[in-house]
């Protein structure tokens, strides 16, 4: 069958200006870290006037999960994807492919097999939930195919065969996606309610079934649904938001006493999504996570600035190599691997309340003006990519790989972590990536307000304070959960029953010695300073001093 091209697609003719017919989420570029056509051209973004949230594929009682059930398998033309990822994966514990080529020849046979699979067009998969399921079965192929090869030199890239990569590519950019997997194939996309055929409800119809994993542990499974718990809690938080803007369009006295009481509506959903996300700790193993799960969520980018990136084969490789357009064919891409950072909903927080992640010099940067009449507050965790933030990338491209550099460390200007909340916007759904452009330039934001009534209304200025008082807590909370799951088994070596599942047979070192400093997320973050610069952004935003 021929390889499918986009044009082709019947999702590819909508009308011009319609928010799934913008350009692709992603960048050419081989570093991925430049903003996207439709971030960069507001004006691209569809012009809607309140944030109806099914313009934007956001599900007035699902948030940001889907409001119908999700795909559990393709249909019968496409067998030879999820067969091969059902091999993949095995029926229990321990009898899927193992990392690294743990067990030789079963991997071995099963790359070979995959490689070799025919380069199916996509054009039978005729909606958006079909094209979901197909996302996440090649991106999970791809994790499987790079993650199961034995350990190559750290220089080359890895290649994605063409039976995977071009198909990959082709749905990538009708879901508005990069090819690689993400929270939306983890989590969004990738679980059942108790009853599928209602609409996810925390209360009553709770996410109960994870359909794709890489283990088959339970662990796994939970690590999805837990963060599917967020999502689910997070849809009233949405519905809040959306009112909250409404009273400010009015933004007469009563709408100021309705907008104080939704802010505090706000704060106790807020504290229930750090809540659920401590619900990690009792149903997820961490040392299952760390050492058998997330090896495998490792994109692109995962060992740093220096890392080579994979190699997407079939059409798009031979044309960069054919053209030379932006970059030698061998330079591999360096797309992150999913992280719960690119859950829209926490953006949406940051975003709604305007809580400021962009770079700044903390010693020379005066704290946010509280004067009422300062310029509006630029709302900086979303839109158009700053110009000093796309110099430092620039700066940092350019720059040679420093090989004294301790893992960890910063790119020059120090803008992985200035950026990373804004890279993490393309690895979101685009309708719900619109979402947040939308949400950032709504024309009645809530901090100006909240700042010029600060003194007549006390009330509402406590109510935000203490919206952006839970939200501290949520990062506080979710600290915890990283510093269990990653930092402490960083130092620790796996017992004896996880090396047993990783087919590791020689006895570990006694000791690990670990610089927290260097460790990095899942997303190429340094982790640490990362994660507490953004709960410190989230009280520098706070308008009282009480
Ligand atoms: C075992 C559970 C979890 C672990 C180990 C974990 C780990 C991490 C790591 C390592 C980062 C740094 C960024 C990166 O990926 O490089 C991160 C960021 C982030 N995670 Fe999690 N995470 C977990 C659960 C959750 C949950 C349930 C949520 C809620 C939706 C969440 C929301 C976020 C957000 C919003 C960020 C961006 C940083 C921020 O805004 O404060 N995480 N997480």
């Amino acid at each position: 069958m021929a390889a499918d091209h986009p044009i082709d697609h019947p999702l590819a003719a909508l009308p011009p200006g319609h928010f799934l017919a913008l350009p692709p989420t992603f960048s050419n570029d081989p570093n991925t870290s430049l903003s996207t056509t439709s971030h960069a051209a507001p004006g691209l973004a569809p012009n809607v006037a309140s944030l109806a949230a099914a313009d934007f594929d956001v599900d007035v009682r699902t948030g940001f999960l889907p409001g119908s059930a999700n795909v559990a398998r393709l249909p019968a033309p496409y067998d030879v994807w999820e067969d091969a990822l059902d091999a993949a994966a095995g029926t229990r514990v321990g009898d899927g492919l193992r990392l690294n080529g743990g067990r030789g020849d079963k991997e071995m046979s099963w790359r070979a097999a995959v490689a070799s699979l025919p380069t199916l067009d996509i054009a039978g998969l005729n909606d958006l939930p079909l094209l979901r399921r197909a996302h996440i079965v090649l991106a999970f192929l791809t994790h499987f195919y790079v993650h199961c090869a034995p350990a190559a030199t750290p220089t080359s890239p890895h290649t994605v065969p063409a039976s995977i990569s071009v198909p990959l590519l082709a749905t990538s950019r009708l879901v508005g996606l990069p090819p690689i997997l993400t929270y939306a194939d983890t989590v969004l996309w990738n679980v059942l309610p108790e009853d599928p055929d209602r609409p996810t409800n925390l209360a009553n119809n709770p996410p109960e079934r994870t359909l794709a994993t890489f283990t088959n542990t339970r662990s796994e499974a939970m690590f999805y649904l837990v963060s599917a718990e967020c999502e689910a809690a997070g849809a009233a938080a949405l519905a809040l938001m959306r009112q909250c803007l409404d009273e400010l369009f009015l933004a007469d006295e009563l709408a100021l006493r309705r907008l104080t009481v939704y802010l505090r509506q706000l704060a106790v959903l807020i504290d229930r999504v750090g809540d659920i996300t401590l619900r990690m700790n009792t149903e997820v193993d961490p040392e299952e996570f760390y050492h058998l799960i997330r090896p495998w969520f490792r994109g692109g980018d995962a060992d740093g600035p220096g890392s080579p990136g994979w190699l997407f084969l079939g059409t798009e490789h031979e044309a960069h190599e054919a053209e030379n357009t932006f970059a030698p064919a061998s330079a591999g891409r360096k797309f992150s691997g999913p992280s719960a950072g690119q859950s829209s909903l926490v953006h949406a927080f940051d975003i709604f309340l305007t809580v400021d992640h962009s770079e700044r010099d903390e010693e020379a940067e005066p704290a946010p003006s509280d004067d009422p009449d300062a310029p509006p507050i630029r709302l900086n965790a979303v839109p158009v990519l700053p110009e000093h933030v796309a110099e430092a990338e620039a700066e940092a491209k350019a720059a040679p790989p420093n090989p004294h550099a301790r893992p960890g460390t910063t790119a020059p200007g120090g803008a992985v972590e200035a950026t990373f909340l804004q890279r993490m916007l393309q690895y979101m759904p685009l309708p719900h990536r619109t979402f947040l452009l939308h949400l950032s330039s709504h024309p009645t934001p809530l901090r100006p307000l909240v700042l010029a009534r600060k003194d007549t209304h006390p009330a509402l200025a406590n109510a935000y304070d203490g919206a952006l008082a839970a939200l501290r807590r949520f990062r506080d909370k979710h600290m915890r959960v990283v510093s269990r799951f990653i930092i402490q088994q960083a130092r620790r070596q796996p017992s004896a029953r996880v090396r047993a599942l990783l087919g590791q047979e020689d006895e570990p070192e006694e000791e690990i010695e670990v610089h927290v400093d260097g460790l990095r997320g899942t997303g190429g973050t340094p982790l640490i300073r990362f994660l507490k610069r953004c709960r410190d952004n989230t009280s520098r935003a706070m308008v009282t001093s009480s």
